[in-house]
């Protein structure tokens, strides 16, 4: 009997075909592993048949409905692999077909297509234009290096054509899948070896023989990333039925690389934009450890309960809602996790009291002591330097360096904080009460003493952690082999955490990946997000060092963001009902618009003028049950974790963003004033890379200092 595979490009599209057409596929798909290959050219129903003029000769069609047909590779070399690659109505189908031509990548080894016809047609005339062009964007590499790569004649004559990056994106739905990848990895400057390692190395199949393999069976087994093979009636009806999500099965070879090596031999990192894909590799990585036939527990962890609660939903769609694999796993927020500990070891529920509170506990100790100091100063003190480095006494505190601080503070000054401190917790204990990362430093003790609970400990939105946190973390695995597993991208970090790893027993030096690919955003959205951050630099993940956006890009295009200033906040809102309206008309459902902005108040007048116009919303304050209609309304944190098609923020501002009274003054600490300005850039970056397709950018007034100035 043949087999059959799935290529990327036909889930692409599957979701949004009508239940009649997909019902037409699923018959056809089921006779490939009803009938043999003699059978299946000469069913009538079916109806396989090549197509005319086409750069492939083994382009097939197949009749799906009426009005619909699937394209199908077919095998030519005795090999019994067909693959399904994209179902189009009858006409397009045709042409699709017609224009495309597959072959295998001599480096990776995988199976690429290209649209042979358009490159036939468009190269001749880049290649005029570029005559006469002072510089070409493959000039420094040799004909050799990108032959090395697996770049062919047709793709290599193409590229030598092109002058710049633009160029190079309008070719991108041309070019094969890999040579592309190679070209644009190239285009930011990576070296011939670098592109080699990262792009080419990871995806060719260990052991390949020094000459290509031809056989389709063979070249699409090496296509993991991309092709799906089916084997048998029921996987195929698993597979038609089911919501697909393409994460589940088609990883970049970069998060493959990373999720599934079989062993780590200490603390593993993660690190890439947003929407690159950290999430997915860690669940993938979760799934791999679950699957080495231990019985140790896993700890899945992150930073706020909405998160957790998204990741507990993905984890029982990727193992399949496996009772016995999901048992094993705690999917959890490290805050929850040592909540629990310090219940189950004191036989006392701990009362974390929240920030508001916190602060008045400590107006009224500066006020009781006539402290020279302000709340802000004393609880960014107690933070940063006495529970970041743990700190329980008067003598570690005075010997303590208080680096990243802005301020100096001799031993006089120092005893004064320190009963500040004291005097803090004194409230506290009076009061039964505790905060997060208190019961984070109990538990990190009580753990101390016993055998670590977890076998593996994987950790998602790690920028945001503090070091107590990680305490917590360090304590509940036990040092070595594929402890920590950690995935962060430091150019969000949105609460005000600073650490560093090492000095924690947490060395990923290494052991360090990078994730390049965005998966979420179009290139417009990213592109101009990124540029929110360009003045700046950040702190690496670990803590050493700085990080950056070098390479990162998206495969997908569409529209330009729009940004736009108006004169009150009233047209602002009126301009966001149109907007929500047109998106709506345009066929998105409503929970696929997300607007959001730093503070309530903006989404209350929104809320009210979008209800007044019919439009159903809901806000989003921690979870928000999936499915729930509405177009979702949520402050700039909230929206971490989440994606929309179309995301608005409102109210960019002078005065919002950043906002004034969460920048410590310069003249209090300039370090700090400096980290403040940076959380709220981040802050904004991270809302505008929730968009996947659409993303608007508006404010009333005077535009916040942070907006790039129009290109
Ligand atoms: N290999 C893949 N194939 C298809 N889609 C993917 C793949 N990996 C990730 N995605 C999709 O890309 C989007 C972003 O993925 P994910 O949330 O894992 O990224 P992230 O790096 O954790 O993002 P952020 O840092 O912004 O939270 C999701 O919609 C996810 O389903």
């Amino acid at each position: 009997m043949p087999r059959l595979a799935f290529a990327q490009s036909f889930w692409d599209g599957y979701d949004m075909l009508e239940k009649p057409v997909r019902a037409g596929v699923r018959k056809a798909m089921g006779k490939f592993h009803a009938l043999t290959a003699a059978e299946l050219n000469a069913d009538k129903g079916l109806h396989l048949e090549s197509v005319n003029n086409a750069r492939d000769p083994r382009m097939r069609t197949i009749r799906v409905t009426d009005f619909w047909r699937g394209v199908v590779l077919a095998p030519d070399d005795g090999s019994d692999v067909f693959l399904l690659v994209n179902v189009l109505p009858h006409d397009d189908a045709y042409t699709w077909a017609a224009k495309r031509l597959y072959s295998a990548n001599t480096a990776t080894r995988a199976l690429e297509v290209r649209d042979a016809v358009a490159l036939d047609e468009l190269t001749p005339l880049y290649e005029t234009a570029a005559a006469d062009a002072p510089r070409l964007l493959f000039a420094q590499v040799s004909d050799g290096a990108l032959r090395e790569l697996g770049l062919d004649d047709q793709v290599l004559r193409a590229a030598r054509s092109l002058v710049d990056k633009a160029q190079l994106e309008a070719f991108s739905t041309l070019l094969p899948e890999d040579q592309l990848e190679v070209l644009q990895y190239l285009a930011e400057g990576f070296s011939p070896e670098e592109v080699y390692r990262d792009v080419v190395a990871v995806r060719r199949p260990a052991g390949a023989p020094a000459e290509p393999v031809e056989d389709l069976a063979t070249v699409i087994a090496n296509t993991a990333t991309r092709i799906r093979l089916v084997t048998g009636p029921q996987e195929l009806e698993e597979v038609l039925q089911k919501p697909f999500e393409a994460w589940r099965v088609f990883l970049h070879p970069s998060q493959r690389r990373a999720a599934y090596r079989t062993s780590y031999g200490g603390p593993v990192q993660v690190t890439g934009g947003p929407g690159t894909g950290k999430t997915v590799a860690a669940l993938h990585r979760v799934k791999h450890l679950l699957g080495r036939g231990e019985d140790g527990r896993i700890l899945l962890t992150t930073y706020t309960n909405a998160l957790a609660a998204g990741l507990r939903e993905m984890l029982g769609l990727l193992l399949d809602e496996d009772e016995r694999l999901l048992a094993r796993v705690d999917v959890t927020t490290v805050d929850a996790c040592a909540n629990g500990v310090v219940r189950a070891k004191s036989g006392a529920a701990p009362r974390p009291i929240g920030d508001k509170e916190q602060r008045q506990l400590w107006e009224r100790a500066v006020k009781q002591l006539d402290l020279p100091y302000t709340a802000q100063f004393l609880a960014q003190e107690y933070r940063h330097v006495v529970l970041g480095q743990d700190l329980r006494d008067l003598d570690s505190y005075l010997g303590a360096s208080r680096r990243g601080r802005g301020t100096g503070m001799g031993p006089a000054r120092r005893r004064e904080v320190w009963s500040g401190v004291e005097r803090f917790e004194q409230f506290l204990r009076e009061r039964g009460e505790t905060t997060h990362l208190r019961v984070c430093t109990r538990a990190a003790d009580f753990l101390a003493g016993d055998p670590a609970p977890y076998a593996h400990v994987v950790v998602d939105e790690a920028q945001d952690l503090h070091p107590a946190q990680w305490r917590v973390l360090r304590a509940a695995v036990a040092p070595g082999p594929d402890d920590l597993f950690i995935t962060g991208d430091p150019h969000q970090r949105i609460y005000d955490s600073r650490v560093s790893l090492g000095s924690l027993g947490i060395a990923t030096a290494g052991r360090s990946f990078r994730l390049r690919v965005n998966y979420r955003s179009t290139e417009e959205i990213l592109t101009w997000s990124a540029r929110l951050l360009a003045p700046v630099t950040v702190d690496a993940l670990e803590g050493e060092g700085t990080d950056s956006l070098t390479g990162y890009r998206s495969l997908l295009h569409g529209r330009r963001p729009q940004v736009q200033g108006y004169g009150t906040r009233q047209e602002e809102t009126d301009a966001l009902v149109e907007r929500v309206q047109a998106l709506l008309a345009d066929g998105l459902a409503p929970h696929e618009i997300g607007v959001c902005a730093r503070f309530n108040l903006a989404l209350d007048a929104a809320e009210d003028k979008l209800k007044a116009s019919g439009v159903p919303v809901l806000r989003v304050k921690g979870q928000s049950a999936a499915g729930t209609q509405g177009v979702r309304l949520a402050t700039m944190h909230a929206m971490k974790g989440l994606e929309f098609r179309a995301v608005s923020v409102l109210d960019v501002k002078e005065g919002a963003i950043p906002f004034a009274r969460a920048v410590t003054p310069r003249e209090a600490d300039p370090l700090q004033h400096d980290a403040d300005l940076l959380r709220e850039r981040c802050l904004l970056f991270v809302a505008c890379t929730r968009a996947r397709e659409s993303l608007s950018v508006t404010w009333s007034g005077t535009p916040s200092p942070f907006l790039p100035r129009p290109a």
